[in-house]
């Protein structure tokens, strides 16, 4: 649970939040000064506000889901306008200041029927009660990008001379990305890619099919108020298209009949096809969305043995498969690119998933704070623990086993280049091109048998995933 308002800080000085009129706006910069200074991430920080019954109406709402997402996606282009008329040091700008002027700028810019005098006249109220003596700054700036750009007095960097700084700053992504990307993908792609991550994602749930089918579930949230469509790709996925309510507080999700899951990862459970009666081992199970996917697809028959380094995500597994009638599912904390038990394991399972732990780049419409918080220095890290879990899981498979690597990022070292790697060292394993193993899905086969999904070709999250079996 959150306290709904954090009192000022040393560090950042002010007054109580208690003070502060309740408004979408209000909480919005509350809610992204917390994902500031704690690393929390948006989406669980916005279900407890939401939870916490802070706003009535539905419009309130969805304006606090949109204000913060939004200025999450668009951060790079508001913070490089702020930067253009900031005359002081922006780095040393204190962060809730930063908030207060990115998300009246980004309604300003993005949203409609706002009137500009409004959402400045807000914005000072805001900084007036918490940085008392910073409501000038706020005004002046707000009232300054407003005059400018409405007056088309902002020159953004060119393409031609400056192509990263052009795409970083005008489809708000962090310069490094860009350059990545740039180099990976070449110009058009990455350009595509960065305008799908800024777009809102599909909302997809995955239906348990040990409560309910398809059809059913549909009727229901349908009676519910909802507007659903059955997916084309996922057999068990609906597309909410029309959410006017937070699913997560049905009483149909309360009740384990269905879980929030983009398509693409839900596909990866589909990947692994688990039949009823096997050993399944699913060595970086989180909170277990793909896990509890296996144990449906399994009809709730056979064992699967979930690992994961972090009890907090196995105890929130136990509760999920509890409500969601799951009884095959046996959890274990541990570190799995150091695994003990070798020799009780080695050989036992039938089918492995290894959803590896990833820089998440993949996801950045859904997680667009991973975009500024990811480091380009971390990226060995991720790929040295990639190589070690998928090495380590590898010995527990059975000869004639299917193993499935997956990630739910688009970068090379993270995916293709490491599974190349981990082959060339491991003659025993043969990569599953799936363009030869009658996969259903063939436009989501890449030139090299592997899957593959991207916002800006799928319409669905960046999973990565490669099926291996040991001869
Ligand atoms: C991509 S997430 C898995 C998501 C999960 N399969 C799902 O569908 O919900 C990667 C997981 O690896 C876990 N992890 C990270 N390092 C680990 C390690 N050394 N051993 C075991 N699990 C680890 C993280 O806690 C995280 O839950």
């Amino acid at each position: 649970m959150f306290p709904i308002f954090s009192a000022g800080t040393s560090s950042q000085p002010g007054r109580c939040w208690a003070e502060v009129k309740i408004s979408p706006r209000s909480l919005a910069v509350e809610i992204l000064d917390r994902i500031d200074t704690t690393g929390a991430f948006a989406e669980p920080l916005l279900d407890a506000f939401l939870r916490d019954h802070l706003l009535d109406s539905a419009p309130d709402r969805h304006l606090l889901t949109s204000l913060v997402y939004g200025t999450l996606r668009m951060r790079g282009r508001l913070d490089w306008i702020i930067q253009q008329l900031y005359q002081g040091r922006f780095s040393s700008m204190q962060g809730g200041i930063r908030n207060i002027l990115r998300t009246a700028l980004y309604q300003f810019l993005f949203m409609e029927r706002i009137p500009a005098f409004a959402l400045v006249d807000e914005a000072v109220e805001l900084a007036k009660l918490r940085y008392p003596g910073r409501e000038k700054l706020v005004n002046a700036l707000l009232r300054n990008a407003v005059r400018k750009v409405s007056a088309n007095e902002l020159s953004y960097p060119d393409f031609q001379k400056t192509p990263v700084e052009h795409i970083a700053v005008m489809h708000s992504h962090p310069p490094w990305l860009v350059r990545r990307w740039l180099s990976v993908y070449g110009t058009e792609r990455c350009r595509s890619l960065c305008m799908a991550n800024n777009q809102v994602p599909p909302v997809a749930i995955r239906v348990n099919s040990l409560k309910a089918d398809r059809s059913t579930l549909k009727e229901i949230l349908e009676h519910e108020g909802f507007t659903v469509s059955e997916s084309s790709f996922s057999p068990d996925a609906l597309l909410i298209t029309d959410p006017p309510r937070h699913l997560r507080l049905t009483s149909t999700s309360r009740e384990g009949l269905f879980i929030l899951q983009d398509e693409a990862s839900q596909l990866i459970g589909r990947l692994v096809a688990p039949a009823a009666g096997e050993a399944i081992l699913d060595v970086c199970c989180g909170t277990g969305v793909k896990t509890t996917h296996l144990a449906s697809l399994m009809s709730n028959q056979g064992r699967i043995l979930a690992v994961d380094l972090y009890p907090a995500k196995l105890e929130a597994l136990n509760r999920l498969s509890s409500r969601m009638g799951i009884s095959n599912i046996e959890i274990r904390q541990a570190d799995a690119s150091t695994m003990e038990d070798e020799t009780a394991f080695r050989n036992m399972f039938d089918r492995i998933l290894v959803d590896a732990p990833c820089s998440g780049l993949g996801t950045l419409r859904r997680n667009p704070e991973i975009k500024w918080r990811l480091q380009p220095r971390a990226l060995p890290s991720y790929s040295r623990l990639q190589e070690q879990i998928l090495n380590r899981a590898a010995a527990f498979l059975h000869r004639g086993g299917c193993l499935v690597y997956s990630t739910c990022t688009i970068l090379p070292e993270e995916n293709e280049l490491l599974i190349g790697k981990f082959l060339s060292r491991h003659d025993e394993f043969r990569q599953i091109r799936l363009s030869d193993a009658s996969f259903a899905y063939p436009t989501l086969v890449d030139e090299n048998g592997f899957f593959r999904t991207a916002p800006d070709t799928s319409g669905m999250d960046g999973f990565f995933a490669a099926l291996l079996t040991k001869e």
